[in-house]
């Protein structure tokens, strides 16, 4: 599967947000990963569909929206509407996954399920089926800058086991503590799309990019 760089927005200049997205095309980001954070299913709160709408006009590239809210399947139509091409929602955060993930795909958007670090993979076995790719969490969903969890990788292994048994055709993309040696653990593991804040938007934009890329390509 192609590797991917997915800068996280949380990490990104507020004030200058528009600047700060579309910049990421030309700095060779292949998705933008949008943090959407309520207060309630985690400790912190970022922005909703209007951010991500007003953002939309910024750039073309690939908008990989991550739901860190209670009850997700609510806002599906909104983020439809605002231009999200995909929608990661925890297993921890709904009652009703299986139905959340059919609503994402009916409205056009890709469907991809979430993991907490303290959520095993069994958890997510029935919906496999159905998604586009499984986001396995390496921090403790709510904040930037934290550091790696190398257990994880263990989960990252089983789902690829899973789907080479299955013959499944999910994505994995690991979030959080992701930096230009934690990617290349995560990658041998079998995952494809990185998300990285700080370590993308914490000095030159493009060569931190640049520099993931080259950890990718190195041989292991
Ligand atoms: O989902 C997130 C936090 O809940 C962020 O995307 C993630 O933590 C990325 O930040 P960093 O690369 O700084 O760890």
């Amino acid at each position: 599967m192609k590797n991917k760089i997915a800068p996280s927005i949380l990490s990104a200049d507020f004030g200058n947000f528009a600047r700060d997205v579309k910049h990421l095309e030309t700095a060779g980001a292949d998705l933008v990963h949008i943090d959407v954070m309520d207060g309630h299913f985690v400790d912190n709160l970022t922005f909703g569909a209007g951010v991500v709408s007003a953002l939309r006009s910024q750039t073309s590239l690939f908008f990989d929206v991550h739901m860190m809210v209670e009850n997700p399947e609510k806002y599906v139509d909104d983020f439809a509407k605002a231009g999200a091409d995909s929608m990661s929602i925890h297993v921890e955060a709904t009652n009703h996954i299986h139905g959340a993930l059919q609503k994402i795909k009916n409205a056009g958007m890709k469907a991809s399920v979430v993991i907490n670090p303290g959520t095993p993979v069994e958890a997510i076995k029935t919906v496999l089926p159905l998604v586009d790719m499984v986001l396995v969490m390496t921090v403790n969903p709510g904040f930037g800058g934290q550091k790696f969890i190398p257990e994880m990788m263990d989960k990252v292994r089983e789902l690829t086991q899973i789907r080479t048994d299955k013959k499944l055709n999910f994505e994995i993309e690991v979030d959080g503590g992701i930096d230009d040696q934690t990617i290349k653990v995560a990658k041998a593991a079998g995952a494809n799309v990185f998300v990285a804040g700080s370590f993308v938007f914490n000095g030159e934009v493009e060569k931190n990019i640049e520099k993931l890329k080259e950890e990718l390509m190195e041989k292991l």
